[in-house]
Parts: structure tokens; sequence; C-alpha cells
């Protein structure tokens, strides 16, 4: 069975529908990015598929139940990073911890989940204190700490350091290697191309492509541009596969120190499937 299964999904505000029939499967122990640009409807689904909000059609069934009517029991196995998570801001970092951790069953030590996401240096502060990516490390840590069978993580490293970021991806590597299914919202295209097995674009509501970082839109079927000076001269070509005109080359004397082979990236596909869109 797989972890999320969506046919036919939709969401009206108002009239206006923002989430315009949605299929989505996503496995046990995946890790499954949602891209698209602002309004795409992202957060909608995702809070959908938390049971935070009401589906207007369509079929979902997440972790065996319907997220729409699912109990306390289903939602100690799902773990849930907010785009703005509510402040207690008056809690210590390890208070806030230890009171979250209080509503699940077989938590994580509240020590060890700080630990994971780079805060024990500041587990005795009140969290009002906190950095802007302090605090979106303790929103993980509040995702985390009930050793969900599935994580939510929506935009969960807007305002992340460098670092931080990478911190970050070792910490989802970690709980993809435990088995935690990770539905993972992000605007980089970088940190989806990075963590997830497979990813899908949203636009205007509609999924537009789904495939794996390294096939999403065709991208593997995309012409390889390689690029070497010849005689101090920069030579361009592309083609589909570059390994012939490799051979041609190391066997002539042409200058290699400078070539590069490179295929569009994953930033440049997203851009071309969302193009109608900006
Ligand atoms: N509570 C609401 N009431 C009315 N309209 C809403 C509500 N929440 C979202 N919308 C609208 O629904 C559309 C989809 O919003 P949603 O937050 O799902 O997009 P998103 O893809 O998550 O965007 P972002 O990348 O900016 O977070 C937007 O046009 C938004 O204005």
């Amino acid at each position: 069975m797989n972890a999320i299964d969506v046919r036919g999904l939709r969401k009206s505000y108002r009239g206006t529908e923002v989430v315009r029939g949605i299929d989505l499967e996503v496995a046990r122990g995946e890790v499954f990015a949602l891209l698209g640009p602002n309004g795409a409807g992202k957060t909608t689904t995702t809070e959908i598929l938390e049971g935070h909000r009401r589906r207007d059609g369509g079929d979902a069934s997440v972790l065996g139940a319907d997220p729409a009517t699912a109990g306390p029991q289903w939602r100690a196995r799902i773990g849930i990073v907010l785009q703005d998570a509510d402040d207690a801001a008056d809690l210590t970092v390890a208070e806030m911890v230890r009171h979250i951790a209080g509503f699940y069953p077989d938590p994580r030590p509240a020590a060890e989940v700080i630990e994971l996401v780079g805060l024990t240096a500041k587990s005795k502060s009140r969290i009002r204190s906190l950095s802007g990516g302090q605090r979106r490390r303790l929103d993980v840590a509040l995702g985390i700490v009930g050793r969900p069978e599935l994580l939510f993580l929506d935009e969960p490293t807007t305002g992340f350091d460098p670092q931080a970021r990478r911190q970050f991806w070792d910490l989802i590597r970690e709980l993809a290697a435990e088995g935690t299914t990770i539905l993972l919202t992000t605007h980089y295209l970088e940190e989806a191309a990075v963590l997830a097995d497979r990813l899908a674009v949203l636009a205007d509501g509609r999924i537009v492509a789904e495939g794996t970082p390294a096939t999403l839109g065709g991208r593997a079927a995309e012409a390889a541009k390689v690029s070497w000076r010849d005689n101090g001269v920069l030579r361009t070509e592309q083609v589909d596969d570059p390994t012939e005109l490799l051979r041609k080359l190391v066997a002539t004397d042409a200058d290699l120190r400078s070539l590069t082979v490179t295929r569009p990236t994953l930033e440049d596909i997203y851009l071309e499937l969302i193009g109608g869109d900006k």
C-alpha cells in the first residue's frame, strides 16, 4: 500500500478552484517533492493530506485512512512542519520539544531531537529569542519528535543559511534511511534534486510534470552541451551522447583542460515547465 494515494483532488476557495484534479501516489519510504510557483496549490494540497483542510472532491488515502475523518491515532503517525508555526514564545526550546513529545506514544528523547536539528546550544533559550533559521529548526524538531511514519515538510529550509540547509539535508537523508516517508514542498530546486526520489511540478492547481530529478520533463533526453578550446577558440557542440565526441577530442591535440559537459539543470527544466505561468 502507498503512503499517499490521491485521485482527482479538488479544492475551491470562494468559488475559485485552486486544486483542479490532482492525482498523486507516494510509496512508503519515498521522499517526494512538490514544486511549483507561489499560489500553485502546494500548501492547500498538503493541508488536505494532513487533515487540516477539507477537500471539495476526489479521493485521498494517507497511511491507509481518509485524512478528512482520521482520528488521533492516525495523527500520531504523521509529523508536520508548517510554513508558519504558532508560537509558544515564553517556553524554552527544550520545554517546547518535551511538551510536544508528550502527545506521542513513543517519542524520541527531547535532547536527541534537539541535537539532530543542531539546537543543543540553544536548548535553554526562550523560543522568542531564536533567529528565524533557528526557529525553523525548532519547527523541524517538533515535526519529527513523534517518530512519524510520514513527515510533511512545507518549505522547511526557508531562511536557513547554506550550512544549516546542508545539515538539514543530512537529517532528511537519515530519516529517509530509517524508512520515514517524506512529502516536501520547496522552492529550492537544488534541494529537490538532492533529496527527492520523485517529484511533481504543480502549476495553477494541476500537476504539469512528474518524474525523478534525473528524468523530470524529459531532462535525461535533453542534449548535452560539450565545450572545449581549440587553439584558444571556444568550441561548443550539442550532442545526445557525448561519448563519441569525447573519444574524438581525446585523439586530437585539442586543449581539454577547459572541457565541460553540461545538461539543463533541474531549474532550467522547471522554469521551462512553468513558463506559461510566469
Ligand atoms: N484560506 C484561503 N482562502 C482563500 N484563498 C486561499 C486560501 N489559502 C490559499 N488560497 C489561495 O489558493 C491558491 C493556492 O494557494 P497555496 O497556498 O496552496 O499555494 P502554494 O503553492 O502553497 O504557494 P506558495 O509557494 O506561495 O506557498 C492561491 O491563489 C491562494 O491565494
